[in-house]
């Protein structure tokens, strides 16, 4: 058996006086797209904070292909894209690819660049502008090129279609698709159901701090005899 990309472990945590974590029991396995779905508020982000150190857990451990997620030495095999992603406004898109391939001990490649921006339809012309001059769609895709850019066994992305129009979204599943070819594992949160249903192996359905659901979209459909993903999904969290 490969050593598990994550394996959450009855992780909690209590927040403004509120139990958002309350025992996650979660895997993902080398190769594997996980979407993470929940309504607003649900603990999402709270979970992908934990995992990467930002906050403290109450009790239960983590682990990044077996090392406890709180040495940094955890997280060199993964990149994260957070949910609010806001590069430093005075580099350019191009400065900004390189700086962060650089902070990665990566040397810039710019044919793997140029293919990139290709597989995400950013404008090579944009990556000569500050980002301060980025519309959101525009911001989302640099954050996606920096994150996926990255050569990591492992990518975490919070919302990482937020923002994107319908042929970037397409283009970004693809992007993602192609990473777990090259055999890395993708963990991702998303409202867009239909979108996890078309791209993960799996979904996990976080709900009063706790995992509701954790299986394949058709097994999600199953289980709660729903016409659709979406009818599951309400399902799992009524
Ligand atoms: N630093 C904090 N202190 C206190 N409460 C917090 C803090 N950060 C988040 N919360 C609360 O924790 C809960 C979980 O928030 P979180 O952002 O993890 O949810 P989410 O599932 O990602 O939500 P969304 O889908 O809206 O992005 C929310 O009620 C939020 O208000």
């Amino acid at each position: 058996m490969p050593e598990p990309a994550l394996c959450f472990r009855h992780v909690a945590r209590q927040q403004g006086g509120r139990a958002v974590l309350a025992g996650v029991d979660l895997a993902l396995a080398p190769g594997e797209i996980l979407g993470l779905a929940g309504v607003n508020g649900a603990g999402k982000t709270t979970l992908l904070r934990c995992l990467l150190d930002f906050c403290d857990i109450d009790s239960g451990d983590i682990a990044i292909f077996g090392v406890p997620h709180a040495r940094p030495a955890a997280r060199q095999p993964l990149a994260y894209l957070p949910e609010r992603f806001n590069p430093p406004a005075h580099l350019t898109g191009g400065e900004f690819l390189a700086q962060v391939q650089a902070l990665h001990g990566q040397r810039a490649d710019a044919g793997a660049t140029a293919a990139m921006l290709r597989a995400l339809d950013l404008d090579a012309a944009a990556l000569r502008r500050t980002t301060r001059h980025y519309s959101k769609g525009m911001t989302q895709k640099l954050g996606l090129a920096a994150t996926l850019l990255l050569d990591k066994r492992l990518y975490v992305l919070d919302e990482p279609a937020s923002g994107l129009d319908p042929q970037a979204r397409a283009l970004f599943k693809r992007a993602v698709l192609a990473r777990r070819a090259a055999g890395a594992a993708v963990l991702l949160t998303s409202h867009a159901l239909a979108d996890l249903g078309e791209l993960c192996d799996r979904i996990a359905i976080l709900h009063g701090g706790r995992i509701r659901f954790d299986g394949t979209p058709a097994e999600c459909i199953g289980q709660f005899g729903a016409a659709d993903l979406e009818a599951a999904f309400l399902d799992a969290v009524a």
